[in-house]
């Protein structure tokens, strides 16, 4: 299978990164806006995203028409250090982006499948289709949950899912995970994948190369637009 067309955008810091990536997606999302009325936008969580998270707060646009929700979301609750459900309160939802609205996917059910079924369902309700989708990805190659140890990684992975969300249990993700699903992404309207340093480069040309079943690369094999690659050292 080919692998999707992808653009690569290379950038001299975390700073012209960060100002970059919020300029395009808020071009994303006010067009949607201008076309449907509202806008949806998945986000990441993990150590990468904060100053993005931060230049896009202050981006000027009619933010109570955006919903915000997760890629995926450790199975902990919001005042978890570990959440990133927190990240994004923290460093997304302020400012002028104050105004959005945020769908999480952790819940107080008692088990993770069961909070994975009602974000499964609030999904559809709410954040289907995604406008914008941003991923980060991890040294081993996964980008949102999609753990290489995950038991369920076929699920996860399946393009033709009519799953939104499913449960990820996975040592190398510590807690139990929620995750939206490959077809969910890569439906988005805009995909792009945010990394940094020359060593997650490096998995990623290798995810890119023939052969590689490297959890990322099913992005890029599924991704209906073009996955855009935001990069600095
Ligand atoms: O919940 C999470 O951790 C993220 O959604 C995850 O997919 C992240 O994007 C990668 O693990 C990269 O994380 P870093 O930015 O910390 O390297």
């Amino acid at each position: 299978m080919d692998v999707a067309a992808r653009s690569w955008h290379e950038f001299a810091s975390s700073e012209t990164l960060a100002l970059g990536l919020s300029g395009t997606v808020a071009k994303v999302l006010g067009d949607a806006i201008a076309l449907r009325g509202k806008a949806t936008i998945a986000v990441s969580g993990g150590t990468t995203p904060g100053l993005f998270f931060r230049t896009l707060s202050r981006e000027k646009l009619d933010w109570a028409k955006v919903t915000v929700t997760l890629i995926d979301e450790r199975f902990v609750p919001a005042d978890s250090p570990r959440s990133n459900a927190g990240l994004v309160a923290a460093n997304l939802l302020q400012h002028e982006a104050a105004a959005a609205n945020f769908v999480g996917l952790y819940s107080e059910a008692g088990n993770v499948q069961s909070a994975a079924q009602r974000a499964n369902d609030s999904i559809a309700r709410s954040a289907l289709p995604l406008d914008a989708a941003i991923l980060g990805m991890g040294g081993d190659g996964h980008t949102a949950s999609f753990f290489p140890d995950a038991g369920n990684l076929a699920a996860l992975l399946d393009p033709a899912s009519k799953s939104n969300v499913l449960p990820v249990h996975a040592a190398s993700g510590i807690e139990p995970r929620l995750t939206l699903t490959l077809p969910r992404i890569a439906e988005a309207g805009f995909v792009a994948l945010h990394i940094e340093g020359v060593e997650k480069r490096r998995v990623l040309e290798a995810a890119l190369g023939d052969g590689s079943h490297l959890p990322v690369r099913a992005v890029f094999d599924h991704a209906k637009t073009p996955v855009q690659v935001f990069w600095t050292l």
